[in-house]
């Protein structure tokens, strides 16, 4: 691991990742490896997640091109040197922010959406000019496979590497030293890279998970809400990070609510659910086996069929759930919806944050005000009001949790932000000097009134003009002084 992390530094220090038409032609490289090898790549996906070719395209490939062209359009401004404002010392100098690589970068990704967790931070972190070694989840075996078989085939092998394998791996390649982590995966294990990250003071962004609530407001359309909802529970079958995890809501919706998904479970997935195309699979035994146990004790109003052998789990729905129950003690990442009743909104937002900052926070309601209430007086990593998931889709916002959901946001922009150095760069000239004497010792009361006035800026508008006047004597002594 330390001589494959010691190449990738040499091969970052040689500057070959930085020209700007290097980045565009690897991300060029990695958009035609998703189009040419597609069918490759989504009978992986499909393998690993029982998911048909059409899900894997539309839950993870169409993602991935977006983020590519994104990348592809807006590079050049994102990498370009900014402008900065200066104040009155620095005026007559060049002031701008330069957004630099970081260096080796590290990149962990999760099984549940094995693609997208890997290719689109590779995205952000090639197109800010670094290094980068990816480490797939060995849970979606099919796709770190061929992740690690197509990627050396279209990208720079010195700059892009793939290390393949599981904890003991994985714990090898935190001793290394990165010069960022992005990990995406359970918060037990975030606490694990953050506590690695730390011995080498590298910065991380956590992509971690939690209990996404939904709230649905008595003021609102429920056919549209619980159509939605349904989509987006049991996408995956039920296995997204920002799943609505479950439902806060008026006793007296509670039944309205369970007919009308059931009702939207058979228009998408049909009588039989098992033979849809479009309803999958838990990923393993131990996942089934830990959903399984949630069911214990509880009302289950909709499903709560399984089949051990193929791992399936019905879209199913809890009522009248205790609070306290196992069911709302952990993330369920699986095909149950579980109903909290509660009297009002009120109850719904002292409940949120009663609990750890979610990953995403779902409200529906006719009530524009109402939506803006539940945002303003409780916090998530992200919000969608009136649906689901569809934040994860918008590359202008920023993507990632807060507080035990994660630190830090990709996406678009904020993916080469997050791979970047805002570094601030002010260039000065070597005439002047005689200003500067403000600065230099020895210091006087008088020399701090123009450092306050040079400095903090503080005037009102008959200062302005004492300003102006003030300014063109400085500048005229400093040019017949330094010029003439
Ligand atoms: N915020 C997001 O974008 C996002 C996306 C997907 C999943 N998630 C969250 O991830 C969780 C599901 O993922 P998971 O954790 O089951 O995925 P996982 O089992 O694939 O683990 C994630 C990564 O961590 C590594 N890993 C596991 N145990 C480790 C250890 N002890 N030491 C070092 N590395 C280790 C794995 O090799 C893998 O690459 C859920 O909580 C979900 O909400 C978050
Ligand atoms: C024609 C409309 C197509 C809409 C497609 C919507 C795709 C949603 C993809 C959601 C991916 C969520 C990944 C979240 C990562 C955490 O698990």
């Amino acid at each position: 691991m330390e001589r494959q992390v010691q190449r990738l530094r040499q091969a970052f220090r040689s500057g070959r990742s930085r020209p700007l038409r290097f980045r565009m032609q690897q991300l060029e490289a990695l958009k035609r490896m998703v189009q040419e090898r597609e069918k490759d790549i989504l009978a992986a996906i499909a393998a690993d997640l029982s998911k048909s070719e059409l899900n894997a395209y539309s839950h993870e490939v169409i993602t991935i091109l977006g983020e590519i062209d994104f990348m592809l359009a807006n590079l050049p401004e994102l990498a370009s040197a900014k402008p900065a404002k200066k104040n009155l010392l620095t005026m007559l100098d060049e002031a701008y922010v330069q957004p630099e690589p970081l260096g080796v970068v590290l990149i962990i990704g999760a099984w549940n959406y094995p693609f997208v967790l890997i290719m689109q931070p590779l995205v952000g972190a090639i197109a800010a000019g670094n290094a980068v070694i990816v480490k797939p989840s060995e849970l979606s075996e099919n796709t770190a496979k061929i992740l690690a078989k197509l990627l050396p085939q279209y990208l720079d092998q010195d700059l892009y590497a793939v290390v393949n394998g599981g904890v003991a791996e994985t714990t090898e390649l935190l001793k290394q030293r990165f010069d960022h982590i992005l990990y995406t995966g359970n918060t037990a294990v975030g606490k694990i890279v953050m506590e690695a990250a730390a011995k080498h003071l590298t910065p991380v962004t956590l992509e971690l998970g939690g209990k996404s609530p939904c709230y649905i407001d008595r003021d609102c359309d429920l056919d549209i809400a619980c159509r939605r909802i349904t989509w987006g529970k049991y996408m995956n079958c039920g296995q997204t990070c920002i799943a609505p995890d479950y439902v806060l809501c008026e006793a007296s919706l509670q039944d309205r609510i369970v007919q009308k998904m059931k009702e939207t479970v058979k228009d998408f997935y049909g009588e039989n659910i098992k033979d849809s195309p479009d309803y999958e699979r838990i990923i393993n035994l131990r996942h089934f086996k830990r959903l399984q146990s949630l069911l214990e004790g509880q009302k289950i109003a909709f499903g709560g069929e399984t089949d051990e052998v193929t791992r399936y789990i019905a879209p199913t729905i809890l009522t009248d759930v205790d609070p306290n129950s196992k069911v709302m003690q952990e993330e369920i990442f699986g095909p149950i919806l579980p109903i909290v009743s509660v009297k009002n909104v009120d109850e719904a937002i002292n409940f949120i944050n009663d609990r750890e900052k979610p990953l995403a926070l779902y409200i529906f309601s006719h009530n524009n005000k109402l939506i803006k209430r539940v945002i303003d007086e409780t916090s998530s990593g992200g919000v969608t009001g009136n649906d689901v998931i569809m934040h994860f889709t918008v590359n202008s916002l920023p993507f990632g949790g807060v507080g035990a959901s994660g630190m830090g946001a990709y996406h678009g922009k904020y993916s080469f932000d997050t791979f970047s150095h805002q570094r601030p760069c002010l260039l000065k000239g070597l005439k002047g000097e005689s200003i500067n004497k403000l600065r230099y010792p020895p210091n006087s009361q008088s020399k701090l009134s123009w450092a306050k006035f040079f400095l903090l800026k503080q005037f009102n508008k008959g200062g302005l003009v004492m300003l102006m006047v003030a300014c063109l004597a400085v500048v005229a002594a400093v040019i017949v002084k330094e010029y003439l």
